[in-house]
């Protein structure tokens, strides 16, 4: 039975320790995902959906994945995503993104699927760079998944420095064809997901060169396997990569061409083209194929931010039903939870979650108005979006790392466990830090964008600069913490001017020095990384405080600043070193900030579970659902976590029987040749 009580759901048979939990909390979880997820009819389809998901047995894991070889986890995601495929126009609105993410990462969970980037990396280039003549060709088809589809850019010799692509695509004016090879083996296209074994199409990312001149990356749409037989096509040698660290549900592969030849219409040519003559006709931005980047960068944050609260959810409710070790009372153990340590371990990741989910829809709708912009021909904005992003993407990546394992240590040795779905996420997770540009590559695309800020306003342009890094030229005027978040922005505002500053300076020197540019420029870097961080968690406060102060829900808005708070002292204390050392910051205020941290977290304290549970994941997204015992369990609503804990060991397969042939083949042998 399921009773609503102060506005929260709290279901019989639930364990006691977790329906505390969510009596103590001072509001409406239904409430909070609506400004989680931007609006209430956002959180109610979400519900709607997972509701409906759980009522469709085929949509379920038919066994537990950690348990499967390659093979069979490939075989159980492909399942599972063509049984959804058949679901999908009754249960979600096809159109619409957020649900399609939402559906898929709920059925098929962090282990990837052979359809996963069709959707997100080989429909949105097609979309962005492709004419219209191009969209009447491929869009349609491969939005009815007719085909399949995967972005081919990265090769085994170089990933993030794509101007060295060595994969060709000449054009040959007596064909009026692209002639697409690969010269050596480095120039294998390596990583792109699904490519390995499901795709029959790819987008593919080459050097394109006309009468021997070489016209950098461009973007072409490649047919790579028969779409009958779905063997490769001639000229075509194609494969997977074999296993990774996570992401075993998907076939990342290779690619390789021999004088492979596409028709000159296969060049997505909505911003550039070559003509039948061959001559070439210039985007409105030099950089405009790498927009679809940009794109996938700018989700990163909100994508990021679900994944450390998955793991949040986990950690945080196990904790609330683990007991271990004595406070006051010595007749009861305590919840872990009541630990300062434990609180601290993961509230700050708490607010982190938020604030990345907040900071991701904000960056979402920027990138929504630079496409449309885009679309009318104005590239003015591509230049700060493409700062900004490289920002945050690394930024919010190695955070939701950080965060993520301070969940799996939070929960002890059943956290190592593959019962608690942890290492999956944490394995997915920071693959983002590699993926879509590797983090120091991309702090140093930020650090290129606030150097040049910086010689702005040091040349007395203030004026000049944008309104993301206005505050290089704002004076120095110190700040009393106690007037509330303002100050905070503002002392956070004097670290990051002073690191951008203080790296621009030794740029500077160093060339005047007589370094080279880009040796001066590599002997700054480390510098030049810490000003673009800076920076971006600076950016991702402001985003906190505007979402906070935009909420009019009291309940909600009391409890999102605690939460708020907590973040804002949590990150000063971390990059306090930088104000102290040259006094924009007292050591007193230093004792404030921590003292308001401790305090933060007894006030999120009785709030906590249901902090996780407004995020809202089903017990399936979390693989903690025993629909037919088989699935982890660690962060199931209903916090059940010890029987089903020993339900999934049983399940293991080296328990089908009781003696391995490990044990018959080698250790009793060996025992019995010791008694001798
Ligand atoms: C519906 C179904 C959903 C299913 C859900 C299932 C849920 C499961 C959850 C799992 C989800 C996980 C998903 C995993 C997805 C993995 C996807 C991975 C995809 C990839 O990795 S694709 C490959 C990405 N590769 C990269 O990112 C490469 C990085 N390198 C670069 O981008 C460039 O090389 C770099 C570093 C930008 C340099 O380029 P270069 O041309 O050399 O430019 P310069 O450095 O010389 O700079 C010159 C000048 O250009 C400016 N610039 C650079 N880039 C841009 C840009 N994009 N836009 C605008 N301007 C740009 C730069 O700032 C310089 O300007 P200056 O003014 O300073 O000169
Ligand atoms: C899970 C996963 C999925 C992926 N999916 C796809 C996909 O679908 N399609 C696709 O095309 N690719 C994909 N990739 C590839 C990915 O985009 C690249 O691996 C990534 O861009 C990094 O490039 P790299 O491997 O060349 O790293 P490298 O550049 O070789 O990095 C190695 C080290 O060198 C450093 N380094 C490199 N250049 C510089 C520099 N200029 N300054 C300072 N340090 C530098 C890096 O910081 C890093 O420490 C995927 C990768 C992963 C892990």
């Amino acid at each position: 039975m399921t009773m609503v009580f102060l506005n929260k759901e709290i279901r019989d048979g639930d364990n006691p320790d977790l329906t505390e939990e969510r009596k103590t909390a001072t509001f409406d979880t239904n409430k909070m995902a609506e400004v989680i997820y931007g609006s209430e009819k956002l959180a109610r389809r979400r519900r709607e959906i997972s509701q409906a998901v759980s009522l469709i047995p085929e949509l379920a894991d038919s066994k537990p994945l950690p348990f499967l070889s390659r093979n069979e986890k490939i075989l159980e995601s492909t399942r599972k995503v063509t049984a959804l495929n058949e679901h999908l126009p009754r249960l979600i609105n096809m159109n619409d993104e957020d649900e399609a993410w939402h559906i898929h990462s709920e059925v098929i969970g962090f282990e990837g699927n052979p359809l996963a980037l069709h959707h997100s990396l080989f429909i949105p280039p097609l979309v962005i760079q492709g004419s219209d003549e191009q969209h009447e060709k491929w869009l349609g088809r491969a939005k009815r998944r007719e085909i399949i589809g995967c972005y081919a850019q990265t090769e085994l010799g170089h990933g993030s420095n794509i101007r060295k692509l060595e994969t060709t695509a000449t054009y040959s004016l007596s064909t009026q064809e692209f002639i697409l090879h690969t010269p050596t083996i480095n120039a294998l296209k390596w990583w792109p997901g699904a490519l390995g074994k499901s795709s029959n199409h790819a987008v593919v990312v080459a050097s394109l060169i006309i009468k021997e001149q070489n016209y950098g990356p461009h973007l072409f749409m490649v047919q790579i396997r028969d779409e009958q037989s779905h063997e490769p096509l001639p000229g075509i040698a194609v494969g997977d990569i074999g296993p990774k660290m996570a992401f075993n549900g998907a076939d990342n592969g290779f690619l390789g061409f021999n004088n492979f030849r596409i028709p000159r219409g296969n060049l997505l040519n909505r911003h550039c083209n070559v003509e039948v003559d061959g001559t070439y006709v210039r985007p409105p931005h030099d950089k405009m194929n790498y927009a679809g980047m940009i794109r996938v960068r700018s989700r990163m944050a909100a994508e990021q931010g679900t994944f450390m609260a998955q793991a949040l959810t986990i950690a945080v409710r196990y904790s609330a039903v683990r007991r271990q070790g004595f406070l006051e009372n010595k007749s009861q153990e305590v919840k872990v939870l009541d630990y300062q340590t434990q609180q601290h371990r993961l509230f700050p990741a708490i607010a982190r979650s938020y604030a990345f989910i907040f900071c991701g829809f904000e960056t979402i709708q920027k990138y929504e108005t630079l496409q449309n912009e885009m679309n009318s021909g104005n590239v003015s904005l591509m230049a700060d979006l493409h700062a900004l992003t490289s920002g945050i993407k690394s930024v919010v990546t190695y955070q939701t790392g950080e965060g993520i394992e301070q969940a799996r240590m939070a929960c002890g040795g059943h956290g190592y466990s593959m019962a608690s779905y942890i290492s999956e996420i944490y394995g997915c997770a920071i693959g983002g830090c590699t993926y879509e540009g590797e983090n120091m590559v991309m702090l140093l695309q930020l650090a290129r964008y606030l150097v040049k800020s910086v010689e702005l306003a040091m040349r007395g342009k203030p004026g000049d600069l944008g309104p993301m890094v206005a505050y290089l030229a704002y004076p120095d005027i110190k700040v009393d913490l106690v007037t509330g978040p303002e100050a905070y922005v503002k002392m956070f505002q004097h670290i990051s001017k002073r690191q951008s500053i203080k790296a621009t300076e030794k740029f500077h020197r160093k060339m005047e020095s007589g370094v080279s540019r880009d040796e001066a420029w590599n002997q700054c870097a480390v510098e030049l990384t810490r000003a673009s961080r800076l920076h971006t968690r600076l950016y991702i406060i402001e985003t906190f405080i505007r979402r906070v102060d935009s909420i009019e829900d009291l309940s909600i808005k009391m409890v999102l600043t605690d939460l708020m708070n907590l973040h804002l002292n949590y990150e000063l204390l971390d990059v306090a070193s930088y104000a102290l050392e040259d006094g924009f910051m007292s050591s007193t205020q230093m004792g404030f900030i921590k003292n308001q941290l401790y305090s933060s977290l007894e006030k999120i304290r009785p709030n906590a579970v249901s902090l996780v549970d407004s995020f809202q994941f089903s017990d399936l997204q979390l693989r903690s659902n025993l629909l037919n015992f088989l699935f982890q369990v660690l962060g199931r609503r209903d916090g059940h976590v010890y029987q089903n804990l020993f339900e999934w060991a049983k399940s293991s397969p080296l328990n089908q029987t009781e003696v391995l042939p490990s044990v018959t083949q080698y250790l009793k042998p060996m025992m019995e040749k010791a008694k001798l």
